[in-house]
C-alpha cells in the first residue's frame, strides 16, 4: 500500500472516529493489499497505519508475490482469532455494504471486547481518484476492449446470433489474458430495449440496430464501453433516435471538467434527450465510476452530490429504450484531466 493511500485512508478513519477497520470487500481489498484473489481474503488496518492481510493456505504462494503487507494465513474463523488480540478494545469499522448478517455474527461471536461500528464507503470514496498507474491498468483494459471491437465488427451482419457476437468478444479477450468485465451485452432489434439484454440466441435481423456493451478486466481492472451500429438501413425513426442519442452523449462528454456536478452532467444529457421528445425512455443514469469495480463512484445521475476531480474516470452513456420498439445507447469510458476531460474508449462510432 502505498503511503499516500494509507495517509488518505487513516484520515479518513480518524474523521470516523475508528481505532481500526477490517476490509471484505473483494475490490477494496484488492486496492489495499494488491493481492488478486482478493474474495478468499480480508485485511486489518489500525489507526496506527498497519495493515495485515489475511487469506488461507491455498494462497500462501500467491501472497507472497503479490503483496507488500504482512500476511496471516488462516481460515475463518480463526482468521478472527488471529486478528482478536489486534482489535481488543478497540471501535473497529466493517463494511457494511459488503459483510453478510452471518459474517457480522461471527466478527460479534469472536471479537468480544470489541465496539463494531458499521462503515460505508471510507475505502470506496479513495477509489474514485485514480492514481496514474491504475489510469494506465484501465486504459490497457480499454485498449484490449477497442481491438476486439475492430476484429468482431465484420462478424455484426443479418443471419447471426447475438450469442456468437458475445463470444466472439469474449473469446478476443480472454485470448490475450483477461475476461469479460461482466456479462456482455449484444442487443438487437427489439431486444434494444433492454438496458441490460445480455446476449441471446436472438439472429439478428435486416436493417436492425445493434447495441454492444462490454468490457475487459485486466489485472484486476474493468473498461466498459456501448456501441449501436447499423445492420443494413434502419428506419428513419431509428436513425432520429440514434442521432438524439449521440448528441446527448457528445454533448455530455465535452462539458467534463473538474468542479462539474455529477447531477448537472446527468441533466445536461437528460435535457438533448428531452428536446428531442425522449427523456421519457432515458432509464437509468447518465454513467458511473470505471476501476476495480465497473461499478463504482463517483455515480453520475440526478441525485447525486458528487463533484468531478481529476483523475476520476466515468462512463457517459445515455440511452433510450422504446418497449416493443427497441432503442440504443453509446458510451464512452473517460478520464477527468486537470484540465478537461481526455476519451479513452477509441471505437469508431456509425454516423447515421
Ligand atoms: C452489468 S454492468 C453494465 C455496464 C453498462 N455499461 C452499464 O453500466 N449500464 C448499462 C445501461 C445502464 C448502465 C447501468 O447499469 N447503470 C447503473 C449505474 C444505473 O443504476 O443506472
Amino acid at each position: 500500500m502505498n503511503q499516500e493511500l494509507l495517509a488518505r485512508l487513516t484520515g479518513a478513519m480518524q474523521q470516523a472516529s475508528l481505532d481500526a477497520l477490517w476490509v471484505s470487500t473483494p475490490e477494496n481489498v484488492r486496492y489495499l493489499s494488491g493481492f488478486s484473489s482478493p474474495a478468499d481474503a480480508k485485511v486489518l488496518v489500525l489507526a496506527s497505519g498497519e495493515a495485515t492481510l489475511y487469506t488461507d493456505a491455498r494462497y500462501t504462494v500467491q501472497a507472497r508475490e503479490e503483496t507488500a503487507l504482512p500476511t496471516v494465513i488462516a481460515r475463518p474463523p480463526e482468521t478472527l482469532v488471529q486478528a482478536a488480540p489486534l482489535v481488543e478494545g478497540l471501535r473497529v469499522g466493517f463494511e457494511a455494504d459488503h459483510l453478510t448478517v452471518a459474517q457480522l455474527e461471527q466478527l460479534r461471536e469472536h471479537w468480544t471486547a470489541v465496539q463494531l461500528v458499521s462503515s460505508s464507503g471510507l475505502i470506496a470514496r479513495l477509489r474514485t481518484l485514480k492514481t496514474a498507474q491504475e489510469v494506465e491498468a484501465i486504459r490497457a483494459a480499454q485498449r484490449l476492449a477497442d481491438e476486439a471491437f475492430a476484429a468482431v465488427r465484420p462478424m455484426i451482419r443479418a443471419g447471426v446470433r447475438e450469442l456468437d457476437v458475445a463470444l466472439a468478444l469474449e473469446t478476443y479477450m480472454r485470448e490475450r489474458g483477461a475476461m469479460p468485465a461482466f456479462d456482455t451485452i449484444v442487443a438487437s432489434g427489439p431486444r434494444g430495449a433492454m438496458p441490460h439484454g445480455a446476449a441471446s440466441e436472438r439472429v439478428i435481423g435486416e436493417d436492425e440496430l445493434v447495441t454492444l456493451d462490454f468490457g475487459a478486466q485486466l489485472n484486476g481492472y474493468n473498461s466498459d464501453m456501448t456501441r449501436t451500429v447499423a445492420v443494413g438501413n434502419p428506419s428513419e425513426e431509428l436513425r432520429r433516435l440514434y442521432r438524439a442519442v449521440l448528441e446527448a452523449e457528445q454533448t455530455a462528454v465535452k462539458a467534463i471538467r473538474p468542479g462539474m456536478s455529477c447531477a448537472e452532467l446527468d441533466q445536461l444529457a437528460r435535457g438533448v434527450l428531452e428536446r428531442h421528445g425522449l427523456a421519457e425512455y432515458f432509464a437509468h443514469s447518465l454513467g458511473h465510476g470505471v476501476g476495480l469495480a465497473v461499478h463504482e463512484g463517483p455515480g453520475l445521475r440526478q441525485k447525486s452530490e458528487e463533484v468531478l476531480e481529476p483523475g476520476m474516470v466515468v462512463t457517459v452513456e445515455p440511452g433510450v429504450y422504446l418497449p416493443d420498439v427497441g432503442g440504443l445507447r453509446i458510451e464512452d469510458l473517460v478520464l477527468v484531466t486537470a484540465d478537461g476531460y481526455e476519451v479513452l474508449s477509441g471505437s469508431p462510432m456509425d454516423t447515421l
